[in-house]
């Protein structure tokens, strides 16, 4: 700890570029600030929420005193300092938004990648709002659900969510609950609403059916029918858009070997077993069993496609041939040295590998490049509008 600690503060900023995770870079007296709610260009008036003992702070935008052109009224008033902690970037038009994503991707491949690339973000259909059909709800001491403030346990109560797709949240939303209880809503393809409940009883973590259970998604041509809470594309237009890049840019062909990593239940496995059809094969590789045996039912059809449960890091070390086309969709902390170089040695022509962080992506990509693959094609997509993320898509060969 160093210095004194600024929590509280009110400092005055001038706001420079924003960084991966969101919030902008500003500096005062040698320190570094983060700053929430605030644009590139602005200068603000912000709180100090938090002071990392003389390395960095965070600080909350509390004041405007000259405002970005690209600043708008949030269309949720509760997408505001103190209040939800849902939506970080209300504040600016979803164009700019994208602007943003596009500077937070270029400026990770550049520091962690060596690569100059400029990218654009591209909107997928059907706007800012009404997109999201997965929301965790908590219940607040009055058992009102609502969302919980930014890096805080306070619940904020809501009257419905701007960003969720409309009508999702109004049962969850008009119950009372037992304070603390968490509700996970999620709304499917056929616009059927699934809830449940989670609660931590004597530690253990506990869930409990409310409404509906198995989901109905439509994408790559076929209808899924999955766990409602498994995993499955948050924006309802994301699985056909991502499954229809992967189509153009893995483009294996009859008879060949693929593999898809961190498989879901199947998604791209779909695509790929098209493409190699029943003369070729397609690995998916997936550790949730419960995906795994959605998968397998989804994928009945396909007997080219078969399914290896476990982490993807240990299954690559008993998988054997060459595959021409790999498909990578890891979770957020990306796929990591051990798969990567593992991929590479399986030495595929094409890797296509979709990614929900673009730091964890640039990482990555830069292991590819020491094992002789490099970036050919980088497609990004604001599949979480009115937040900081950024889904990308990037084509790596040989
Ligand atoms: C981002 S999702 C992608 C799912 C699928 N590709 C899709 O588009 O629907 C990541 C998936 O990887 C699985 N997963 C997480 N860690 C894993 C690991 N170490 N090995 C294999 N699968 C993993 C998760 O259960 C999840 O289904």
């Amino acid at each position: 700890m160093t210095g004194q600690d600024w929590t509280g503060r009110i400092l005055e900023l001038e706001v420079g570029p924003v960084a991966h995770g969101g919030h902008c870079v500003s500096r005062v007296d040698g320190r570094v600030v983060f700053v929430r709610h605030a644009l590139p260009g602005e200068l603000v008036r912000a709180e100090v929420t938090e002071d990392k003992g003389g390395s960095f702070c965070r600080a909350d935008a509390v004041e405007v005193l000259r405002a970005a052109p690209e600043r708008v009224d949030p269309p949720c008033p509760l997408a505001v300092p103190g209040q939800c902690g849902g939506c970080d970037w209300q504040h600016a038009t979803p164009e700019f938004q994208r602007e943003l994503k596009g500077r937070v991707v270029a400026e990770q491949l550049q520091r962690l990648a060596g690569l100059d690339w400029p990218v654009e973000v591209e909107a997928l259909p059907g706007g800012a709002l009404g997109w999201r059909s997965r929301v965790r709800l908590v219940a607040g001491p009055d058992g009102r659900a609502g969302l919980r403030a930014h890096r805080s346990h306070r619940v904020v109560a809501l009257e419905n969510c701007p960003i969720a797709v409309p009508g999702a949240l109004d049962r969850a939303l008009s119950w009372k609950w037992r304070p603390g209880t968490e509700i996970e809503v999620t709304s499917d393809g056929d616009g059927h609403v699934h809830a449940r409940e989670l609660a931590t009883v004597r530690g253990k973590r506990r869930a409990r059916q409310l409404a509906g259970g198995e989901a109905v998604q439509h994408a790559a041509g076929r209808d899924w029918r999955l766990q409602a809470h498994g995993f499955w594309q948050v924006h309802p237009a994301a699985a056909e858009t991502f499954a229809s890049v992967v189509r153009e840019w893995a483009r294996a062909s009859p008879g060949e070997l693929a593999w898809d990593l961190y498989a879901g239940v199947g998604l791209f496995a779909s695509v790929l077993a098209a493409q190699v059809g029943v003369t070729g094969h397609v690995v998916a590789v997936e550790s949730g069993q419960r995906a795994v045996s959605d998968g397998e039912r989804n994928l009945a059809d396909l007997p080219q496609v078969s399914w290896r449960a476990g982490r993807t890091e240990h299954v690559l070390r008993s998988l054997s041939g060459k595959p021409e086309v790999v498909v990578l969709d890891p979770p957020r902390s990306g796929a990591g040295r051990e798969v990567v170089q593992a991929v590479a040695a399986a030495s595929p022509q094409r890797v296509v590998y979709v990614a929900c962080d673009p730091a964890a992506l640039a990482r990555d990509v830069a292991t590819f490049g020491e094992s002789g693959y490099r970036l050919e094609r980088l497609r990004a997509f604001d599949a979480f509008p009115m937040t900081h993320h950024v889904e990308c898509v990037a084509l790596l060969v040989r």
